[in-house]
């Protein structure tokens, strides 16, 4: 559906130079659904406006459907849909001639547009507001609407550049409710940018990690995480040496073991305190090692009076790949 070679972007203004995409290869194919996860700045969107043929590359190609993005810009955007950051269109304009408006503009006819306008008033539950205007509306109904909009002529491929930034979680919820079920229902392929970890994760079949223009990582979620993040147990353990606990710990997930992991103990811990040694044991598959840590302590004769396993996140690989966090970035 999508194939991009060397893709590359480089905005000039007056002597500053921005590399804002550097050489970016991507192949989607038909169904995916896509999400370019990203800091502020690190070239989503322009990789976004490129592929869509909004904007046109400095070097390399893409193609989408088939058709080259630089020499049959208008092939490739009959295919497909597009919702940017805040869309909208004219505000004051109602709803339903926001909707029959973007049907003229892809040519159809008037019987045609109704009948897809009314479907998707229908499907993105905005009856009722068909005679407000845009500007009347909440954001969570405005970024429906935008959702409708982009899928008035039915794209095989659609394109949403952070649709849910600014919406509070119930919304975004329910806008996400939305999207997927309009995926099922027209079987569409969709890319989009996000800054949102959880939105990725939970969202997305396949994440590709962008950083200063470049793809760093693109896999499914639980892939980046298990190759790039371990996830962490922390263990209170009582009645014994912090040598005791770290021989007992390696030998589940110690160097040389099928799981190797990085144990740390405290050395000037209270072995025999109330609540003992607290001890972090970064492994791979940690719920799966978490019954066998404690099981070892135990036959060593170490008693663990609390213990979790905390499930890598997109931040930590997003952290060990490029020594930044972007929980922190996307809250800067
Ligand atoms: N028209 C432009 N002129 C000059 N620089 C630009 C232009 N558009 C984007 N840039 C720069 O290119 C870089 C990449 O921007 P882009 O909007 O693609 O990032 P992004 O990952 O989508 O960020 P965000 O999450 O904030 O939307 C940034 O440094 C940005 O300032």
């Amino acid at each position: 559906m999508i194939r991009a070679r060397g893709l590359t972007k480089t905005f000039t203004r007056g002597k500053d130079t921005v590399e804002a995409v550097k050489g970016v290869d991507i192949d989607v194919t038909e169904g995916e659904l896509v999400a370019f996860l990203g800091p502020n700045g690190a070239g989503k969107s322009t990789t976004l406006r490129m592929l869509t043929s909004l904007l046109q590359p400095t070097a390399g190609t893409a193609s989408v459907a088939g058709y080259d993005v630089g020499t049959h810009p208008a092939q490739v955007r009959a295919r497909l849909g597009f919702i940017g950051q805040g869309n909208g269109g004219g505000f004051s304009y109602q709803v339903r001639d926001e909707l029959h408006n973007q049907g003229r503009f892809y040519g159809l006819t008037p019987a045609e547009y109704k009948r897809r306008a009314s479907d998707l008033v229908e499907a993105l539950e905005l009856n009722g507001l068909e005679k407000r205007t845009v500007q009347s509306l909440s954001g969570g109904q405005r970024r429906r609407l935008d959702v409708a909009l982009g899928l008035m002529n039915h794209p095989p491929l659609l394109f949403l550049d952070e649709p849910s930034t600014g919406l509070d979680p119930h919304s975004r919820a329910n806008l996400w409710g939305h999207i997927t079920a309009m995926r099922e229902r027209y079987g569409m392929t969709i890319v989009l940018t996000t800054h949102y970890l959880d939105e990725a994760d939970d969202m997305a079949e396949r994440v590709v990690v962008i950083d200063h223009g470049e793809i760093i990582a693109d896999a499914r979620p639980d892939v980046l995480k298990r190759e790039h993040a371990d996830d962490v147990l922390t263990l209170d353990v009582r009645g014994g040496s912090p040598d005791a606990v770290r021989t007992a710990l390696a030998a589940v997930v110690g160097p040389g073991t099928a799981h190797p992991g990085e144990v740390t103990v405290p050395d000037d811990g209270a072995p025999d305190g109330p609540d003992g040694l607290r001890v972090r044991v970064a492994t791979s598959r940690g719920a799966d090692r978490l019954p066998e840590a404690i099981e070892a302590l135990r036959i060593a004769g170490l008693t663990t009076t609390s213990a979790t396993a905390k499930q890598a996140s997109l931040d930590d690989v997003f952290l060990n790949l490029t020594g930044r966090s972007l929980r922190e970035e996307a809250a800067a």
